[in-house]
């Protein structure tokens, strides 16, 4: 067993070890973002996330699925073959790098015939919202992150300003308008999620868009010129009616669906029980109980309709925020309970 002091140092040449490891990682990143010099030369030597009209490759491994990345060497025979390897500098973005220390980057071949392609690199290009689900901790950020980077880029050919077409510069961190000087960044929109509790209870609602059963925690868009804090407060004033009396922060999320948002989640509580739902922005909101939201928080799949017709209240998958709010509020209570025994 380690004495206290070595227990210090261990610690601490393992956090100086990680760090500076995080620390070149970063600093490598920084390099190719700013210097088209160097991503040139690192897209010679990286690893490619390829996509067709934003819909990333899978190969399909029996019982799971992963989305392969592509030597350079591979893509440039490949991309040889329809004339087109200058897709590579073109069309190319950098989303992070491997464990290696090499570049990793996406790329949308949606300008080429997609079976031909899906025989070329045996797999399948498939919406990654369909099979999201099933991707481990650590693709599906990679993927969303690439998705997002990818749509951007793609939404944003021309500057607003000049109506001219801008330029991507190599890694794809902005583009620019030559002829009116002006540089676009790649943006996500600011969302609050907040689970919302009253005593020993929580609130969940549901959009009449949503699949059946299913409740999540309540969430809305930054108005521009709010914090984070009026955003909650506006939100939850808006579609339940209740006045957010206490805040506290919980974690963050990228979400790519059906844009980029950044995902902003914290824990609200209110001092009131009645609900005044807006039926414009909601179909229902209604308290929930520890034992029910324990049982909803069992689905591993969306769960089948009971015989008469009725869905079981099922709560959002391990891949969304609002799914780590909600076992967040469930162990705090369960702790409660236990304090209180
Ligand atoms: N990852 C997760 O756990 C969850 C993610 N979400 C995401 O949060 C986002 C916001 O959810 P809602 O409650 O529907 O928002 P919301 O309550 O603000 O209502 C949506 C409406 O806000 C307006 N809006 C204002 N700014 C907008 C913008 N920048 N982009 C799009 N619409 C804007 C539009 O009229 C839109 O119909 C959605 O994209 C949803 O996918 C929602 C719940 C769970
Ligand atoms: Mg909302």
């Amino acid at each position: 067993m380690l004495s206290g002091s070595s227990f210090i140092y261990t610690f601490r040449t393992l956090h100086t070890r990680l760090c500076s490891s995080y620390v070149k990682h970063a600093r490598f990143l920084f390099d190719l973002k700013e210097n088209d010099d160097a991503c040139r030369q690192e897209l010679q030597y990286g690893s490619f996330y390829l996509f067709h009209n934003l819909s990333p490759l899978f190969r399909n491994l029996g019982r799971s699925f992963c989305s392969p990345a592509v030597t350079t060497s591979d893509l440039k025979k490949i991309l040889a073959g329809y004339g087109k390897d200058e897709l590579i500098i073109e069309e190319s973005v950098l989303i992070g790098s491997s464990g290696l220390g090499r570049a990793e980057f996406a790329i949308d071949l949606g300008s080429l015939d997609k079976s031909n392609l899906e025989k070329d690199f045996s797999g399948k290009f498939t919406e990654l919202r369909k099979i999201a689900m099933q991707l481990t901790e650590n693709e599906l950020p990679l993927l969303a992150k690439a998705q997002s980077l990818l749509r951007w880029h793609a939404d944003h050919q021309y500057c607003s300003r000049t109506g001219k077409p801008t330029q991507k510069n190599v890694s794809g961190s902005k583009r620019t308008c030559h002829t009116g000087g002006l540089i676009y960044y790649p943006q996500m929109s600011p969302v609050v999620i907040m689970l919302v509790s009253y005593k020993n209870r929580c609130l969940l609602a549901r959009q009449n868009s949503y699949p059946a059963g299913m409740y999540t925690a309540l969430s809305g868009f930054c108005d521009i010129g709010e914090t984070l804090e009026e955003t909650v407060r506006r939100e939850v004033a808006e579609e339940v009616g209740l006045d957010v009396e206490f805040l506290r922060y919980s974690a963050s999320q990228h979400w790519p669906f059906p844009n980029s948002s950044l995902m902003v989640a914290c824990h609200a509580t209110v001092q009131q029980e009645e609900i005044s739902l807006n039926t414009a922005e909601l179909e229902s909101a209604r308290w929930f109980t520890l034992g029910e939201l324990e049982k909803a928080l069992q689905w591993k799949q969306i769960p089948e309709k009971e015989k008469d017709g009725t869905a079981p209240i099922w709560v959002p998958p391990k891949i969304a925020i609002a799914h780590h709010l909600i076992q967040e509020w469930v162990q705090e209570q369960k702790a409660n309970l236990q304090e209180d025994q």
